[in-house]
């Protein structure tokens, strides 16, 4: 058995640690600054995830960042970043500190970067920034994290442009109710997880903003349908823009991640209320304070990237741009389906 090292005891890190447990491996659940009461809990007995339903298995053990030295992560087989993405210069710096071998990191986090060219995905700018990481796995595809924590049956994909490395983490990982695939197209998988949060806010604004008051949910069908249609090919579209495959975007990283976001995400919450007429300020501050909604720094850094005569329009990306303008002008979501155009 092996040693795996999860970092960020959020929601989906500590998650993460279930299908990790259940395979015998040695499992160090490390929380970040911000976590201490989460790992408080965690080590009380029976202790439940505040956030999660389920105790998590004995096995598991719970650190605080403070006592986090490198020996914990000498002899790890592999660390895996839970951290959102406020976390990311944290994170970085302590591996960066306290990786003294090479060691394979995994990341869950669902966000975009700022590289020497421009806009990027993490897995351009992160393997610079930490000496001994050997290889840069990204984690995508639809995965609730409560549901995993409760062992629902939940399907994920583990890229690298190192394959083997990807396979040796999935060998690691899969279990009866976590199964896993691996790609190769590491840039399109972390393109598509930042992207479909993004879009997720569109989406979901749109089966709030057309009623249907004969159905138990209120929501019209048609207009969401054409809206999901729109987001996943310009989230095609934009992953190759960022260097991957556009056919990472119709596959489990993207829509089958978009799918589960509109389903039952935070960032689909976020969306429901902009359709109502609600704004992000006014959402953040009320039902959705201290959520981890984290397609509002994507809809910003597109915004910045559209702006910089990268040649993005907002003809070609219609939807995009009506979600840019809500979160950058704090206004409800507006698309009129008078203006759609096909051809
Ligand atoms: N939740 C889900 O179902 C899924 C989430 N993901 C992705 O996994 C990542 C983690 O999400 P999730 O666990 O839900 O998020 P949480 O908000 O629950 O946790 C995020 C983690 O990052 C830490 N963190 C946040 N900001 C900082 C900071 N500035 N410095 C140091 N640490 C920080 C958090 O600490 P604290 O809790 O104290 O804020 C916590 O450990 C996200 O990128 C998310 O998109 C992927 C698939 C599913
Ligand atoms: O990424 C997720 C599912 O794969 C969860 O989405 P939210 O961050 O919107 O909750």
């Amino acid at each position: 058995m092996g040693k795996i090292v999860i970092i960020g005891a959020g929601v989906m890190g500590s998650s993460l640690a279930v299908p990790a447990a259940d395979n015998g491996h040695q499992v160090l659940l490390v929380g970040s600054p911000l976590d201490g009461p989460i790992i408080e809990r965690l080590r009380q007995p029976g202790g439940i995830h505040p956030k999660l339903d389920a105790p998590l298995s004995h096995s598991i053990e719970p650190l605080a960042a403070e006592q986090l030295e490198a020996s914990h992560l000498a002899d790890a087989d592999c660390v895996v970043a839970g951290v959102s993405s406020p976390g990311i210069a944290w994170i970085t710096e302590i591996l960066q500190t306290g990786l003294s071998r090479p060691c394979p990191v995994a990341f869950v986090t669902k966000g975009l970067d700022e590289g020497s060219g421009g806009l990027c995905t993490y897995a351009d700018t992160l393997p610079d920034r930490v000496a001994h990481m050997s290889d840069f796995i990204g984690i995508g595809g639809p995965c609730i994290a409560r549901e995993l924590a409760n062992r629902q049956p939940t399907a994920s994909v583990y890229a690298s442009s190192n394959m083997p490395a990807a396979q040796a983490l999935v060998q690691m990982m899969q279990t009866s109710y976590y199964r896993l695939g691996v790609s190769p197209d590491v840039a399109g998988v972390e393109a598509c997880a930042a992207l479909k949060n993004f879009f997720a806010i569109g989406v979901s604004a749109m089966q709030t903003r057309y009623r249907d008051d004969t159905r138990p949910d209120g929501q019209a069908k048609n207009p969401t349908a054409f809206v999901f249609t729109l987001a996943v090919a310009e989230m095609a579209r934009l992953t190759q823009r960022l260097g991957g495959q556009q056919q990472t975007a119709y596959a489990l990283a993207g829509v089958g991640d978009l799918h589960v976001t509109v389903g039952g995400g935070r960032n689909s919450r976020l969306g429901h209320g902009l359709g109502t007429d609600r704004t992000v300020g006014d959402l953040m501050a009320s039902e959705l304070a201290g959520e981890t909604v984290e397609g509002i720094d994507t809809a910003r850094m597109l915004a910045q990237w559209f702006r910089s005569g990268a040649g993005l329009s907002r003809q070609d990306y219609p939807l995009a741009t009506a979600i840019i303008d809500a979160v950058l002008e704090d206004r409800p979501f507006r698309f009129d389906f008078s203006e759609i155009t096909f051809g």
